[in-house]
């Protein structure tokens, strides 16, 4: 049955004028770098500007956002970061937490994020889901924000 009413796309639309914020953890830096070519090429293609901030580890990835959120320059951010589970329960709080605060944080202020940490049990896990040329999780995650920041522009223009 057709709908009465109105359809509201979350298709990203040309990103042009827009800035984005990656942050990025290190933890494991050969596996950072392939989610970051993936998340830039992402943005470069819809035609957004980015920069890139880093920080140790996953959990310190909220924080940054609420610390760059005060300076108002980004339109959406984008989480990346790689979680490997080790031999104590520090894998849950690392992986949940950091989460946990991510979708806290883009609730709270209605914020267009990406979130692009992995979660794995093993580093050829992380590397299937971080390689551009296979899941390329940095590019998807840079995908998920566009198309929020697209959603939020338009419920913009609608209000
Ligand atoms: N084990 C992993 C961490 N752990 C570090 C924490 O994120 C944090 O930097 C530390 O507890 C200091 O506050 N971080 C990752 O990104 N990935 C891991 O696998
Ligand atoms: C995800 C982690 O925090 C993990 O790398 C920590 O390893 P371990 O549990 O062996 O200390």
């Amino acid at each position: 049955m057709a709908s009465s009413g109105a359809s509201i796309s979350i298709e990203p639309r040309s990103a042009q004028g827009q800035r984005f914020l990656i942050i990025e953890a290190r933890y494991y830096a050969d596996i950072a770098n392939e989610l970051l070519k993936g998340a830039i090429e992402a943005l470069e293609l819809a035609g957004a500007e980015h920069d890139v901030i880093t920080v140790p580890g996953a959990l310190e990835i909220p924080a940054a956002i609420a610390m760059a959120l005060e300076t108002g320059d980004y339109d959406g951010f984008i989480a990346l970061g790689t979680v490997i589970r080790g031999e104590t329960t520090h894998y849950e709080i690392v992986s949940g937490e950091s989460a946990r605060a991510l979708m806290e944080i883009s609730v709270v202020d209605a914020l267009p994020l990406g979130n692009g940490i992995l979660t794995v049990e093993n580093e050829a896990q992380a590397w299937a889901r971080a390689r551009v040329n296979e899941q390329n999780k940095g590019g998807g995650a840079a995908n998920a924000a566009l198309a929020m920041a697209a959603l939020k522009a338009r419920l913009g223009e609608q209000s």
